[in-house]
């Protein structure tokens, strides 16, 4: 039996890990997986029902679970909070650290139904894109002390700290390097060692790393250059190796290269293999409870789950081949559509719905969903 800690949190959290959830019982059935969920309070939800954005029992449930699928935390509601209380802070980077997961990997890869999609200039529809991004995600200016805020009136600072030890890039590094030897053998370092001393450490040691390594090919790029070629031209990359703020920034550019935020999942590990899996967007408060929020992004996450938690990799790939079965026959969320064809757009639950029965090989007709 797998025990799975759910954290669904804030905004659109909750509405697609239902979608998820749904998912996760029909591949368990098909599989016959053994796997128990158990629902857990977090984030902004949690301060309003417990005070605290991660209560004692959430984290208890963690501890004892075989992975965490979180959601998402945060919204306005609770913004104005001090920093230590607010709910990504407290409850996602709290959880991050206490498990150590330092390892985050996204995924970003562009299905050929969604190509058109795609605002880059280039002729991505022909090339594809398919990048990992692995991002650093316990260190660096996140986890640096001291931060806070001094002073008063205009003299007033604020002020964080950035940070890394050698130990930290090393193991990120060879995690690179290994995920790429079972891709297309290449690895881009993003970093920022033409003004930042922890740069200058980071890439002193993944050249280091990438000795190891002498048949994966390895350049280092600025991060403002990276964002650029990313647009510019994204099929140029296979792994991409970052820090921890700079691969928050740049996974979001990957996550629109596929379409949407709405699409791209998220796996943290640690050492000890245990993870915590979630969308790389956030709780959007713009469309929170309107039933309109892409699920694929939680749904991909849990796939994410069976894969590297519950070694369950054919009930993964099961998954992921019905969400490319769902994008090909049209099923799609309304940031799938340009605004023109918005009309003709799946609900969050009508996307879940279809991707279970694809699961289930019910053979059904497209137009038959919602047409009721
Ligand atoms: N893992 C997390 O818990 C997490 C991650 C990112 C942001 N956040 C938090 O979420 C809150 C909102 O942040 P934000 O607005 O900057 O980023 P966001 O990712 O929530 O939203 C950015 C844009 O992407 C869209 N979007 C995101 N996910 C989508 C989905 N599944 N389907 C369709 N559209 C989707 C939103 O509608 C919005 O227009 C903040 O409090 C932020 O800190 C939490
Ligand atoms: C909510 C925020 C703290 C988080 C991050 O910056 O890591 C999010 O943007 C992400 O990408 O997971
Ligand atoms: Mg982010």
């Amino acid at each position: 039996m797998s025990n799975i800690a759910v954290l669904a949190g804030d905004g659109i959290g909750p509405e697609v890990m239902i979608e998820a959830k749904k998912v996760l019982n029909t591949i368990a059935k098909k599989f016959k997986i053994d796997i128990n969920t158990q629902d857990y309070d977090v984030g902004g939800a949690a301060i309003d029902l417990h005070g605290n954005a991660l209560p004692e029992e959430t984290m208890k449930g963690c501890q004892q679970a075989d992975a965490i699928l979180f959601g998402s935390v945060g919204g306005p509601k609770w913004a104005n909070l001090p920093p230590t209380q607010q709910p990504e802070r407290c409850a996602l980077l709290g959880l991050r650290g206490h498990f150590d997961l330092f390892c985050n990997m996204r995924p970003a890869t562009l299905q050929p139904a969604l190509s058109s999609l795609s605002t880059l200039r280039n002729d991505i529809s022909e090339k594809g894109f398919d990048v990992l991004v692995i991002r650093e995600l316990t260190g660096d200016i996140y986890f640096g002390e001291p931060k806070g805020r001094k002073g008063e009136g205009d003299e007033e600072t604020g002020f964080d700290s950035m940070f890394y030890s050698r130990r930290e890039v090393k193991r990120i590094a060879h995690l690179a390097f290994q995920a790429a030897q079972k891709r297309n053998n290449k690895v881009t370092s993003v970093d920022k060692a033409n003004v930042l001393a922890t740069s200058q450490l980071w890439r002193q040691v993944v050249e280091e790393v990438a000795v190891e390594y002498p048949e994966v090919s390895f350049e280092h790029l600025y991060v403002d250059n990276a964002a650029m070629q990313l647009v510019r031209d994204p099929n140029q990359f296979d792994v991409m190796l970052c820090p921890n703020l700079f691969g928050d920034i740049l996974s979001d550019i990957c996550a629109m290269i596929t379409g949407s935020m709405g699409l791209l999942p998220s796996a943290s590990l640690n050492s000890d293999g245990f993870g915590m899996y979630e969308p790389a967007g956030g709780s959007a408060p713009d469309i929170a409870g309107k039933g309109i929020a892409n699920p694929i992004a939680q749904i991909l996450s849990a796939a994410l789950m069976l894969r590297y938690s519950l070694n369950q990799d054919e009930a993964a790939q099961s998954i992921e081949d019905a969400v490319t079965s769902a994008l090909d026959n049209g099923v799609l969320t309304a940031d799938l559509l340009p605004s023109n064809q918005r009309q003709n757009a799946k609900t969050t639950s009508e996307v879940g719905d279809y991707i279970c029965q694809i699961i289930e090989n019910k053979c059904i007709q497209e137009k038959s969903i919602g047409a009721e």
